[in-house]
């Protein structure tokens, strides 16, 4: 294989329709990707010009704009002590398994090499440090003088999956890099973003990474098959059209590691209460499908019967909000954005996503008049300075774009050191399918 470089990977952010938390515990939970929302990961060779600008031997980059972050390592002399301890080589046969001792290597060598304060800055530097280095001495330890210049218009840590889209562009790109057949195979891509997820927040469920994998709308439903659990994904084919949904960013920070940690003490504590909580979670997902379902079988006339369906399923977005709720992963800051759709009434409104801040969904009424839905988004951009977006569902899921289509205004705006610029985004996307 004629490996040539540059090369872009590019992932979607999601958006849980229903079922964050409980899907850690194998309940059903469905998510779509969102069209607007990608990260982009463009890999380079270093050259020599590069190396004596900086007057260093570094023949690895991580450059990460949106955080603020740029490391430089010598892969022998920084990392060479990780890659050659026999405990943290993968075999070809436990190459989708995550390997606790080489994480823990990387942690102790970013607790040495990173200076640390207690900031939110320092945290994400530290979480995106791991899952950088995990992915790459996991799929290709034996790299050398490559740069990875990640940028993205996922909110960090809002909620939308940007960990995952991360995870799934880095491994992408390193499939590529390692010269893998597996390079476009998703079910692998699948498998080793799920790693990079866990060096996030320990137990993923798995649906971030697969809708930023697979794109479009997935529900994943797990089973137990001879006391073994096995997950089962399944693509959405399409939401109901009737209905329109906006997302809104209270930009209040949140740590996914933290929310899932919580609930766990909680279950840990109560597990009779807490599992009851989880199971009204797994039936609310079910009830919201169903209503989908039926929804889309109703909507092209407005009968009585489409109204009541389409109440139905603000009730179940409701009790799933109140759940999510009652399980500690909710904020004042999210409160106030469902308080004021329950006042204007103009839709139902949930969390999502882990939580704890970062974003809301409201899906809304198709009988809310327009002046009301302004009202809606003025409120909260004016009242409470938060970014609303209308929200598109479905789209792309990993994808790769290859040299020969990178031109060089792509480039050109990639190296420059800052977020990316909304007409290479344009120029981007526009060579995805
Ligand atoms: N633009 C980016 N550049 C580099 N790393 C990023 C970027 N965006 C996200 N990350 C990584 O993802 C982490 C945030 O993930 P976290 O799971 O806490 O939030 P989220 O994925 O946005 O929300 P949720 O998991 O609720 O959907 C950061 O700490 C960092 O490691
Ligand atoms: C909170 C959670 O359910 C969703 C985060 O987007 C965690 C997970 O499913 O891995
Ligand atoms: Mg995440």
């Amino acid at each position: 294989m004629n490996l040539t470089f540059p090369i872009i990977t590019t992932a979607p952010g999601k958006v849980i329709i229903s079922g964050e938390h409980s899907a850690v515990y194998g309940k059903d939970v469905v998510a779509s990707a969102v069209k607007n929302l990608r990260c982009y990961l463009l890999v380079e060779d270093i050259s020599d010009v590069d190396k004596e600008n900086v007057h260093t031997t570094h023949d690895l980059e991580l450059d990460f704009p949106d955080l603020g972050l740029r490391c430089l390592w010598n892969v022998e002399q920084d990392l060479g002590h990780i890659i050659n301890n026999k405990e943290n080589q993968i075999s070809s046969n436990a190459f989708t398994i995550f390997n606790q001792h080489l994480s823990d290597d990387i942690e102790i060598f970013l607790k040495n090499n990173i200076v640390h304060k207690e900031t939110h800055l320092s945290h994400l530097h530290h979480s995106a440090c791991h899952v950088f280095l995990y992915l790459l001495l996991h799929i290709v330890p034996k790299i050398k003088n490559k740069r990875f210049i990640m940028k993205s218009n996922v909110p960090v840590g809002a909620g939308l999956g940007s960990s995952a889209a991360v995870s799934v562009c880095l491994v992408q790109a390193l499939l590529y890099c390692m010269g893998s057949e597996h390079l476009s195979d998703l079910k692998t891509i699948n498998d080793l973003s799920l790693l990079g997820e866990k060096c996030v927040h320990g137990t993923p469920s798995g649906i971030d990474n697969a809708v930023a994998t697979y794109g479009k709308a997935i529900i994943l439903t797990t089973h137990t098959a001879n006391g073994v659990k096995m997950k089962n994904l399944k693509v959405m084919d399409k939401f109901p059209e009737s209905l329109n949904m906006l997302l809104i960013n209270t930009k209040i920070p949140k740590s996914t590691k933290t929310l899932v940690a919580n609930v766990k003490k909680l279950h840990e504590k109560d597990n009779n209460m807490i599992s009851s909580i989880l199971d009204a979670m797994h039936k609310c997902t079910q009830g919201i499908l169903s209503e989908f379902e039926l929804i889309r079988i109703l909507e092209s006339e407005e009968s009585p019967e489409f109204e009541a369906t389409v109440n139905s399923l603000f009730e179940k977005i409701r009790i799933n909000h109140g759940l999510l709720c009652s399980i500690g992963v909710s904020h004042p800051g999210l409160e106030k954005i469902k308080i004021l759709s329950d006042e204007l009434k103009i839709g139902g409104t949930k969390l999502t996503g882990a939580g704890g801040g970062g974003c809301a969904m409201t899906i809304l009424d198709p009988y809310a008049s327009e002046e009301k839905v302004d009202e809606f988004k003025c409120s909260l951009i004016d009242l409470y300075g938060y970014d609303v977006y209308k929200s598109q569902l479905g789209g792309t899921g990993a994808y790769l774009i290859d040299t020969n289509r990178i031109t060089k205004e792509i480039l050109l705006d990639f190296e420059k050191n800052t977020k990316i610029n909304e007409n290479t985004v344009k120029l981007i996307d526009s060579l995805i399918p």
